[in-house]
């Protein structure tokens, strides 16, 4: 099948996860990385998912899934291991306009969840369509071979430099060009190499002599 991916905003927004095993808990943690409020449906629950209930990072309702239970709720998984269920879930949420991902039949949801891999703000999401959810964890463990945490904090100091270019010029074609040039430049390579003389000869000669490391406020110089 051929998906849209898109980047939910779900910042304590109320989601709801009906099932409480292996599957629900990679979701329930997906979630929490993203901010979400999250609420576990489930009579029986994973012992990680009763320590998040205890560090009150999410809720608890220790009972089998009852119609009505998706009020509210801007997105919901039905991830329990009872087809049936599941699918009495999905069929709720499509009543309210919620999305749902429905873990053991996606045809029946209206999204899946990716493969992720994380460096800072920098987000690769990895999916074959439903297909074989392995293999994408598997590119997904591929790329996290060459794409580390260097790049968190090489996008950290592009961050930097493309907020003060903002504020200090409303020539978007001019930023434009010098943006380009940076996501172009090797600056990921510097970092990991520690190459920090390299980088602030790089910096000022596509941005402009003033965008140091130091001017960037990132302190220590060889501490993005
Ligand atoms: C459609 C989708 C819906 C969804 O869950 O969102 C879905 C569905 C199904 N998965 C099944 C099986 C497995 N899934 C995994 C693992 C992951 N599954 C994930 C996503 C997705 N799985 C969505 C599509 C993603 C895509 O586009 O490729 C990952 C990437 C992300 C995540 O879960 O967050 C996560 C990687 C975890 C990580 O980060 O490493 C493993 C391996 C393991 O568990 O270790 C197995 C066992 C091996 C195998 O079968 O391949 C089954 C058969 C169940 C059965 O046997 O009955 C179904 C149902 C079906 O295919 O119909
Ligand atoms: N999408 C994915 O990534 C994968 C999906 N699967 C599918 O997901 C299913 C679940 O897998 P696991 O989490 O490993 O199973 P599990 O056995 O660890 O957990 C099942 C959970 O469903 C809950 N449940 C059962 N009936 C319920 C009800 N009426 N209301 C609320 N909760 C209910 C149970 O209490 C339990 O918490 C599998 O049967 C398989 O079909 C399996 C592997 C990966």
């Amino acid at each position: 099948m051929t998906f849209l991916p898109i980047n939910l905003n779900v910042t304590g927004r109320p989601v709801t996860v009906v099932g409480g095993g292996r599957v629900a808990r990679r979701k329930c943690l997906s979630l929490l990385e993203a901010g979400a409020r999250v609420t576990v449906i489930a009579p029986r629950l994973d012992a990680q998912l009763l320590e998040l209930a205890n560090d009150g990072l999410i809720c608890l309702a220790q009972r089998p899934y009852a119609d009505g239970d998706l009020a509210g709720s801007v997105l919901v998984y039905a991830a329990t291991d009872d087809p049936a269920v599941n699918r009495a879930v999905a069929a709720e949420a499509h009543d309210r306009g919620i999305p749902v991902d429905v873990i053991d039949a996606p045809e029946r949801g209206s999204f899946i969840s990716p493969a992720v891999l994380r460096r800072g703000d920098l987000v690769i999401a990895v999916s074959t369509g439903g297909g074989v959810p392995g293999f994408a964890a598997r590119v997904r463990d591929d790329i996290a071979g060459t794409i580390g945490q260097e790049y968190a904090e090489a996008l950290l100091i592009l961050g930097a430099i493309r907020e003060k270019l903002l504020t200090a010029s409303k020539n978007a074609a001019y930023n434009k060009n010098i943006l380009h040039d940076l996501s172009a430049a090797p600056l990921p390579e510097m970092v990991r190499s520690r190459n920090f003389e390299e980088l602030d000869r790089t910096l000022a000669r596509i941005a402009g002599p003033d965008c140091t490391l130091e001017n960037l406020g990132f302190g220590r110089k060889d501490s993005p």
